[in-house]
């Protein structure tokens, strides 16, 4: 595939972006571009809105993963593009554009001449929230046709395009959805005296939240809590009986995960006192950290140079991803492939650039070859 079809698949895909679980024109178009493939040795199966692609190999001992997740996020896309979300409120702000495009040019590079071994192409979907690797990993569609060894990419703006970067061990983050809700007496505005204010409370939460990474926390530890989304009342006279906040938990160890949950539920209680009113906490889905098997990141490092392409040894980074379960289960590895952006991931002018996708194409093509 050359890159001005990748491109134009590229910017098909960017015009759709649907969330967790309902990527239903996103399979559809993935089944349409797949059944384009010389099919003769191509096992086509969906799971849930994914799609997964067993390529049979030539002479089978063993089965190597890829996997590209297909959800996007429910942004407002501002970038100066031409070819913008047609889906409005929704964006992919996290590069599954570029994820899926790259899965796709491999797998016709795989269709038309098969390596020896079996290669399963995995379009999951659901990675930004609820999480469909776990799900998948227990489907009997995938215990079908389980990998032996499976890798993923993930775009990384903040690198130039030509540069890969991953590291052995952990690479991304231990995370915890966090939704907070606070139920009190609202009442007219002028009369405070005679509510308990719901968007108060709310507000003083997020400020006390901060104060357990900075002093509940060992210092020696990283953890970040996150509250991206506010909502609470209906118009500005008159106080607010009900108040939400949604967010996050990242902590490189799981266990200071459960560390932060417990210091929420004490800060909950006492605040629940203090403003006269019930909180209830819900932790949404977890994700297992990412952490790459040794032997796989140093074979790997060798492909990299092999294709001059620049190597940069990562760091751990608070990042999640579902792909963290199925390395809990299945030996492999992820990296960071450079796209050079201006604005960064889950940002609404994130702009990577498509030179990047040939790149990768052949980088995940010569990555199964050699493994
Ligand atoms: C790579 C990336 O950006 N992943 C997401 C995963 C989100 C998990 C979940 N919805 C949460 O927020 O905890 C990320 O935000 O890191």
């Amino acid at each position: 595939m050359n890159d001005r079809k990748l491109q134009k698949i590229r910017r098909e895909l960017h015009q759709i972006p649907e969330l967790g679980f309902k990527e239903f024109k996103t399979q559809q178009y993935l089944l349409e571009k797949i059944r384009t493939y010389p099919q003769e040795h191509l096992n086509l199966k969906t799971w849930e809105t994914g799609v997964l692609v067993l390529v049979k190999g030539t002479n089978p001992k063993k089965t190597i993963g890829y996997r590209a997740d297909i959800d996007g996020l429910p942004i407002v896309e501002q970038t100066s593009y031409d070819f913008k979300s047609t889906h409005e409120g929704n964006m992919h702000a996290c590069g599954h554009d570029f994820h899926m495009t790259i899965a796709l040019g491999a797998l016709e590079k795989l269709a038309i001449d098969p390596v020896q071994d079996n290669v399963l192409f995995i379009f999951q979907p659901a990675e930004e929230g609820p999480g469909g690797a776990m799900p998948l990993l227990e489907s009997e569609e995938f215990k079908s046709c389980k990998p032996d060894v499976i890798f993923a990419l993930h775009i990384a703006p903040e690198l130039p395009v030509g540069t890969v970067s991953s590291k052995a061990g952990l690479l991304f983050a231990n995370t915890s959805e966090l939704f907070i809700d606070f139920k009190g007496k609202g009442g007219h505005a002028a009369y405070p005296h005679l509510t308990k204010d719901m968007v108060v409370a709310a507000s003083n939460f997020v400020t006390q939240l901060q104060q357990i990474v900075s002093r509940k926390i060992d210092p020696l530890e990283s953890a970040v809590v996150t509250i991206g989304k506010i909502t609470g009342g209906f118009v500005q006279n008159v106080i607010a009986e009900e108040a939400r906040l949604e967010g996050t938990i990242r902590t490189l160890k799981p266990t200071i995960i459960d560390e932060v949950k417990h210091h929420i539920e004490i800060l909950a209680k006492g605040n629940e006192l203090s403003y006269d009113c019930s909180i209830s906490i819900d932790y949404g889905s977890n994700y297992y950290q990412v952490f790459n098997t040794d032997d796989y990141i140093k074979n790997f490092k060798n492909v990299v140079l092999g294709q001059n392409i620049i190597w940069k040894e990562a760091k751990a980074a608070m990042t999640g991803e579902d792909f963290g379960y199925m390395l809990k289960e299945i030996p492999g590895f992820m990296f960071w492939l450079g796209v050079d952006s201006t604005y960064g991931l889950h940002h609404s002018q994130l702009e990577p650039q498509e030179e990047a996708l040939s790149i990768g194409v052949n980088l995940v093509e010569s990555t199964i070859r050699q493994l």
